[in-house]
């Protein structure tokens, strides 16, 4: 406590030394005052009201924003085009200090829903979003920082004066113990969206579509609804998301009382400069107790023809989708394994430099939605699950991550998601169906997908 108040006065001391630094009067557009934490950052707390957190236990990655300093909201089939608008407006106007020297910048965050049609479930997540937090924390490669964001033209001591309250509430939690374990609770199910039976005829119903061949894959998915015996602590099951799925990005975004979590494996990309990497995710087996039997499974996958089909599809619609921005692609590598604690997945990842004036919004189009979570062909998929899937998949299958100031930055793929509020959190998984798919095992994989989010939501 002591040293989180010795930190607090130091920062403050810092903020105004810097603060007439900045053009606050001058101009438009945001400005962002860089500090630099003077320890290493493990976690980002929670505080009240609008958050993002973004953490990446293997990377030793983590961002955090607090706050709105900007927002803005698209739908339709423009969304993203009308978000990169605004995009290159802040590009040309965002002003960024860094009087420590840390080499971080501000940064935002870009989340969209599954498809650009579907209305917001709630007011909680409007369709798609380009949101800049006031207040920011972001560790990497063992550095921390503090980011504070405001729009210009500002008065200074209205700036001073928020800026000081955003590190009286955050500060004294950055030193606060690990919070002790809970017992992990016992969660009712309840309902599933499709059930069993309305799943199967739903898998059947895409297997004539792909013996037609009218569709070549289409992804469904369930949701299923569980009830927890007391409040789920955002938190604790951010900490366990992060315990159990190291290799995941652990996303958490909330507006209002709901939040979306998610411990997603799959990347869209990750653009740095001219460099863009991408993630193909597809094909899945369990795991198992026995590492022998584990062995086994994993041969089984990476020889097995309906999951080499399935995982080439998305592949090759990668692939066609980069090479759209990309002036070079590297060779496509043969594909590994990701091996997760409740599932294993074929995975490929490919490479390119990019064209120049490419940036997250462009990546964005053309590589969402990709057939790990859509089909094949794609529009034929997205209107087949239109009319077939009988739920709103929201920001499940969407895509939401970190976009700097120069428009790079990295988007995932929202799986192994669930919507929270309170004691209620409604999970979804799907899997791919190609032709050889068979219902009963569909079904099994989403609850291995399913079982990512709920095992971590016993203990939170
Ligand atoms: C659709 C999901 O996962 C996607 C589908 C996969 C598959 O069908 O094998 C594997 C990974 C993901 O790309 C999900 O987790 O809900």
């Amino acid at each position: 406590m002591l040293q989180s108040l010795q930190v607090l006065d130091q920062l403050k001391a810092r903020l105004r030394e810097t603060l007439g630094l900045l053009p606050l009067a001058r101009g438009t557009g945001p400005v962002s005052l860089i500090l630099e934490l003077p320890h290493p950052l493990a976690s980002a707390p929670d505080l009240d009201g609008p958050r993002f957190h973004f953490a990446h236990n293997h990377r030793g990655d983590l961002r955090a924003g607090y706050g709105i300093a900007g927002e803005w909201r698209a739908q339709g089939p423009e969304r993203l085009s009308d978000l990169r608008r605004v995009g290159r407006s802040l590009r040309d106007t965002w002003l960024q200090y860094d009087p420590d020297e840390t080499g971080f910048s501000g940064f935002g965050m870009l989340g969209f829903a599954a498809t650009p049609e579907t209305p917001a479930a709630s007011d909680d997540l409007p369709n798609a979003l380009l949101w800049l937090p006031e207040l920011a924390l972001i560790a990497h490669g063992g550095q921390s920082a503090l980011v504070l964001t405001t729009e210009r033209p500002a008065a200074r001591e209205t700036v001073l004066a928020r800026w000081e309250d955003w590190l009286d509430r955050l500060v004294p939690l950055l030193d606060r113990p690990a919070l002790d374990p809970l017992t992990s609770a016992h969660l009712e199910p309840l309902s599933s969206t499709p059930d069993r039976d309305d799943w199967r005829t739903l898998v059947l119903n895409a297997l004539d579509e792909i013996e037609n061949e009218r569709l070549e894959k289409v992804v469904v998915c369930r949701r299923q609804r569980l009830q927890g015996h007391r409040h789920f602590d955002l938190d604790r099951l951010n900490a366990a998301l992060s315990y159990l799925f190291p290799s995941c990005q652990v996303i958490n975004i909330r507006r209002h009382a709901a939040s979306f979590v998610a411990a997603t494996p799959e990347r869209l990309f990750t653009q740095r400069r001219d460099r863009v990497e991408a993630d193909a995710l597809a094909g899945t087996a369990c795991r198992a107790e026995d590492s022998e039997r584990d062995a086994e499974i994993t041969l089984g996958l990476q020889t097995c023809e309906k999951n080499l089909r399935e995982h080439r599809v998305v592949v090759e619609a990668v692939r066609e989708a980069l090479g759209q921005c990309c002036r070079r692609l590297e060779p496509t590598e043969e594909p590994r394994i990701l091996q997760l604690n409740n599932a294993q997945h074929l995975w490929t990842r490919l490479r390119g430099e990019l064209h120049p004036e490419v940036d997250v919004f462009e990546l964005a189009e053309r590589l969402h939605p990709t057939p790990a979570t859509n089909g094949q062909p794609r529009r034929e998929a997205r209107d087949w699950l239109n009319v077939n899937e009988p739920l709103e998949r929201g920001w499940y299958t969407g895509a939401a991550g970190i976009f700097e100031p120069d428009l790079t930055g990295e988007l995932w793929v929202l799986l192994r998601c669930a919507h929270i509020l309170d004691r209620t959190a409604d999970l979804y998984a799907g899997a791919g169906i190609v032709a050889g798919s068979d219902p009963v095992s569909e079904w099994r994989e989403t609850e291995h997908k399913l079982a990512a989010m709920s095992t971590a939501l016993q203990f939170a």
